[in-house]
């Protein structure tokens, strides 16, 4: 609690400060950020940091697998609602209502209390930037859509466009990427839509296009220009119909045209599957203006308030979702960690990415995660076949077993719908294969590990061999052989040291290679081979341990300078 009381006493400090520099406002998310992992709670998290000094940007793979790899999320088909645009123009401040819109979906009051400060991802006042890289809210959200099917929700905040601190390459990066990995994005506009933000979307958009043109499925899903502060409503009314009479003026394509005009609309059209357009009002001076306002819904008109409770819904009610597609294959969270690494590897270049790998990215990343999954199903069967907490099972079943599955997983790899061809495909079977292969033989030894006769094996067939000992020697001891009876003695001594020796390694987990020979020779002399194959077995064992092998007489790797002595 004093955690909390602290963040927020610093949060309203924060936000009633204009004039804080920008070294006080990164302590300050240090500590926002401290707080929160002490508390335990919840909060945005950078899956794309930005690195100053113009040194690019770079995934935070850990925290990506952090949150998508989550045992609830992992195989569900994922949403991914992104907001980009120019920089402070509202977006983390609109993502804040989302979050309160997916934290009380079933509510009618989701917008929460009128004198509830707005918290979430990080917004405030002024004129410099507050958002860098890319962020994703700390949890994804699992939803239930009318079909009967469960999707998880990811929210995403972007950096925002044309700060003066960012190159064009920056934002083309950042837009791009976050357009590739959405299934809805929401272009952030102020009061209109200009020739410019088209022309900017082209250009943020063109590398998913050619990523794409492999396929005939259009290259990205649902996109919402959401125009800000929108000051004609007598033209086109507010919301969405406004919106649709309004772009539909915008983007019409007429002969009159310029070619440029033209080109930039087909391009438009031809990259989104749904495109639509909502007209937002101006929520009034006190959210504009005022540095100690703290987002509560008293200091919003209600205007804006009122088109807010209808925009929400339009973009996250569960009959409004669009799972993430690419070439037409739907994703689940896992899939979507693959692409994300794909597309950053080559947004790191120090060129921008020439269309081809992006091309052959999105193919590489589209093959990766059908493996992925069909190693996920298969290691799933298996676990449940014969993982640590299950009984022993006879190894012809298991290797059946395995055959069956290996067989329906790469089936499954082939049923996913994949780009870059057959050849590039068979490359990926066969990697699967391999895979799955390994994990055979890793299921078989820990399947051997659980068989109770070969736990016993080893100090069983020595106090064997001690007895077998014992009673050679008696006996070449009565027939009066008394050198027959002392190497029976011997062999008696050696075969009880090497117990005692084994019995420790097991109790103390130390000595483990000198265990692992006792094993092999035990082994050995349990499948009855001659004294010949005990003894090959044995040095074979201490050669392979290393710097056992010193002590073993006879054969010992010939030196390359050697060689060169005896060719000279
Ligand atoms: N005029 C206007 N201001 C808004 C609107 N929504 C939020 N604001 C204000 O805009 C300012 C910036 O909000 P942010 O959410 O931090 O903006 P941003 O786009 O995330 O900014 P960056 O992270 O820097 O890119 C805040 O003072 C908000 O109160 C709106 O619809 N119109
Ligand atoms: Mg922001």
């Amino acid at each position: 609690m004093a955690h909390e009381s602290r963040l927020k006493r610093r949060t309203i400090f924060l936000k009633g400060d204009r004039a804080l520099s920008s070294d006080m406002r990164r302590e300050e998310k240090e500590v926002q950020k401290e707080v929160q992992k002490e508390v335990g709670a919840v909060g945005p998290v950078h899956i794309v940091l930005a690195h100053e000094d113009d040194q690019g940007f770079s995934l935070d793979e850990e925290a990506l697998e952090r949150l998508l790899l989550r045992e609830e999320v992992v195989d569900l088909d994922v949403v991914v609602v992104s907001v980009a645009g120019a920089f402070r123009k509202g977006k983390s401040f609109l993502l804040d209502f989302l979050l309160r819109y997916m934290y009380n979906q079933s509510s009618s009051s989701w917008m929460g209390d009128a004198e509830e400060p707005l918290t979430g991802f990080t917004w405030r006042g002024g004129c410099e930037r507050e958002t860098t890289g890319i962020q994703a809210w700390g949890q994804l959200f699992l939803v239930d859509r009318p079909d009967g099917s469960k999707v998880a929700v990811m929210l995403m905040d972007t950096q925002g466009a044309f700060d003066s601190q960012s190159t064009v390459r920056d934002c083309a990066t950042l837009f791009a990427l976050s357009t590739m990995v959405s299934s809805i994005q929401v272009y952030n506009l102020s009061q209109n839509v200009q020739e410019d933000d088209l022309q900017h979307l082209q250009l943020f958009t063109e590398y998913g296009r050619l990523a794409m043109e492999q396929t005939n499925e259009k290259p990205f899903q649902r996109l919402m220009f959401l125009v800000r502060d929108w000051s004609y409503p007598y033209e086109h009314p507010y919301g969405l119909e406004g919106g649709h009479s309004f772009l539909e003026k915008r983007l019409q394509v007429t002969q009159q045209q310029h070619e440029e005009l033209q080109t930039v609309r087909r391009h438009i059209h031809s990259c989104f599957s749904s495109i639509s357009c909502f007209l937002l009002p101006h929520p009034g001076l006190r959210v504009a203006t005022n540095p100690a306002f703290d987002g509560r819904l008293t200091d919003i008109d209600e205007d804006f308030k009122r088109e807010l409770f209808c925009l929400v819904p339009t973009l996250l009610a569960p009959e409004n979702l669009v799972v993430k597609e690419i070439g037409g294959a739907k994703l689940t969270c896992r899939d979507l960690l693959h692409y994300f690494k794909a597309y950053m590897k080559i947004y790191q270049g120090e060129e921008l990415p020439h269309p081809k790998s992006m091309l052959q990215a999105t193919a590489e990343a589209n093959n990766l995660a059908a493996v992925a999954g069909a190693r996920a199903l298969y290691t799933k069967s298996m676990e449940q076949l014969c993982g640590g907490d299950t009984p022993y099972m006879a190894p012809l079943e298991l290797s059946r077993r395995h055959h069956a599955l290996r067989l329906e997983a790469v089936r499954h790899f082939r049923s996913v719908k994949k780009m870059g061809g057959e050849e590039l495909c068979r490359r990926y079977q066969e990697q699967l294969e391999a895979e799955l292969d390994l994990s055979h033989a890793s299921y078989s030894k820990l399947n051997d590990g659980k068989n109770i006769f070969r736990a016993v094996r080893t100090p069983a067939t020595l106090l064997g061999l001690v007895f077998l000992c014992y009673a050679a020697s008696l006996f070449t001891g009565l027939l009066g052989a008394r050198w027959l009876a002392s190497m029976c003695h011997l062999l008696m001594g050696v075969a009880l040291v090497a117990l005692l020796t084994w019995l420790y390694t097991r109790y103390s987990g130390e000595l483990r290679p000198l265990g692992h020979v006792i094993d092999r020779v035990a082994a050995a002399l349990w499948e009855q081979k001659t004294p010949h194959q005990v003894f090959s077995k044995l040095s074979e064992a201490l050669r392979s341990r290393g710097r056992l092998a010193r002590w073993l007489p006879g054969r010992r790797p010939r030196l390359a300078s050697n060689n060169n002595l005896k060719k000279n």
